[in-house]
């Protein structure tokens, strides 16, 4: 949560010239709620089997570039269908995640204690990153633009 998914996502398939799609997005408009409402309303567990559709007909159907939620790879089946592809792990410290994350409310999990919670949803997750990407980036010190040009020539996409 705060690396940048949505953002970069979508300003590398700008740059690509190939349609962008973010399974975040997909579940909101499926659901007709925001991803708060449904874990206040409906439970994470609720929200995590949207997600893992909204996943599964994404990289079914979606040429481009596609952003997930950050506990997307939670879900065995999903990392399972991750196995192979050019993924990306977009990774940051702490500090940066808060200072990204902290402007909205969004993001549900982070809504009490937010750098505690961070940490530890890192800790559990990380080696799952680790485990689907083919490249990881990291984001800190560096601004959308810097971050879309670093994915490209770690995934050597670019064309000079
Ligand atoms: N490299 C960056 N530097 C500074 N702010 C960023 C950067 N990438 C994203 N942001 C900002 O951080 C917030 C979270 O970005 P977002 O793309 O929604 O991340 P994610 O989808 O990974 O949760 C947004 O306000 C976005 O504008
Ligand atoms: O890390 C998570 O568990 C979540 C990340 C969010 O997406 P972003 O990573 O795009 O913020 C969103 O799917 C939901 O709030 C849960
Ligand atoms: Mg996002």
């Amino acid at each position: 949560m705060g690396s940048g998914k949505s953002t970069v996502g979508e300003l590398l398939a700008q740059r690509l010239g190939v349609p962008y799609r973010d399974t975040d997005a997909d579940v909101v408009a499926t659901e007709g709620r925001e991803i708060s409402d449904l874990f206040l309303t409906e439970g994470e567990p609720y929200f995590r089997e949207r997600e893992r559709a909204a996943v599964a007909a994404a990289l079914a159907e979606h040429t481009g570039v596609l952003a997930l939620g950050g506990g997307a790879v939670l879900d065995a089946s999903t990392r399972s269908l991750l196995a192979g592809l050019p993924v990306v792990y977009l990774s940051l410290e702490v500090d940066e995640a808060v200072r990204r994350t902290g402007l909205n409310q969004a993001r549900p999990l982070l809504a009490i204690n937010p750098r505690r919670q961070w940490r530890e949803l890192m800790d559990a997750r990380r080696h799952l990153y680790t485990e689907v990407a083919r490249a990881v980036v990291a984001t800190d010190d560096r601004t959308p633009d810097e971050v879309a040009d670093a994915v490209l020539d770690a995934l050597e996409l670019r064309d000079e």
